[in-house]
């Protein structure tokens, strides 16, 4: 388990090297800025930054094979978390954060042009009018229950999308809550920085009906 900031910071240096601790550190701190004017984050959470929202974030890279290919889609990336931490770990990775808050996409698109990410394009709409592609990997924190989640990006998937799906305390019962074939696509892998947290893993296309 990540217990302390230090051990966070040492984790993404493992991951990304001294670039992304520097490309963190700015998002640190315009993310404390910038909480000030919009809610993007629970302000509690700004002392543990680097356990709750970078570690968090960056974790679901353990789940992912290092040959995985994108687009990347990040549903409802809200204050960038996790599709900006991960763009600046895998500049190798097409990434597209969707959201649908005009002040949170404004934020995003300010992030991603200081930080330089030219692997991370921002769609500024709701899931629902996003052009259909075929997803490498689809990953979404706190989005929408996942059976929801699930109906509402089913079109993007292939039998190759890799699923990462940070859960919380919910994330056994929420598979085996899904109907047969989709609970059988996804098991559960434990959170690195929440005891009692688990994220949602899986391969595979998910049905557009249930
Ligand atoms: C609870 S926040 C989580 C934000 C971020 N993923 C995180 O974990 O910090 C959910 C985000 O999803 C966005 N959202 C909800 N429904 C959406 C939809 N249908 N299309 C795009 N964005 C959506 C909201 O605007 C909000 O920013």
């Amino acid at each position: 388990m990540i217990e302390q900031e230090k051990e966070a910071r040492d984790y993404i240096q493992e991951k990304g090297g001294a670039p992304a601790l520097r490309s963190l550190s700015v998002l640190s701190e315009r993310l404390k800025d910038e909480n000030q004017r919009q809610n993007l984050v629970a302000n509690g959470s700004l002392d543990h930054i680097w356990i709750r929202h970078f570690a968090d974030s960056a974790q679901l890279l353990d789940h992912v094979p290092r040959e995985t290919r994108g687009p990347w889609l990040d549903l409802g990336s809200g204050a960038g978390f996790p599709g900006l931490v991960l763009a600046i770990l895998r500049p190798d990775i097409e990434f597209v954060l969707i959201e649908s808050r005009r002040l949170r996409v404004e934020w995003l698109e300010r992030m991603s042009s200081e930080l330089g990410l030219e692997n991370c394009r921002i769609k500024g709409c709701r899931l629902e009018q996003v052009t259909t592609v075929e997803a490498g990997v689809i990953s979404a924190r706190a989005f929408a229950p996942l059976a929801k989640l699930l109906l509402l990006s089913a079109r993007f998937s292939t039998d190759d999308t890799r699923w990462v799906l940070p859960k919380g305390r919910s994330a056994a019962h929420e598979v085996q809550e899904l109907p047969g074939r989709e609970s059988k696509m996804f098991h559960v892998e434990q959170s690195l920085t929440d005891q009692e947290a688990g994220i949602v893993v899986g391969r595979g296309k998910v049905r557009e009906k249930a």
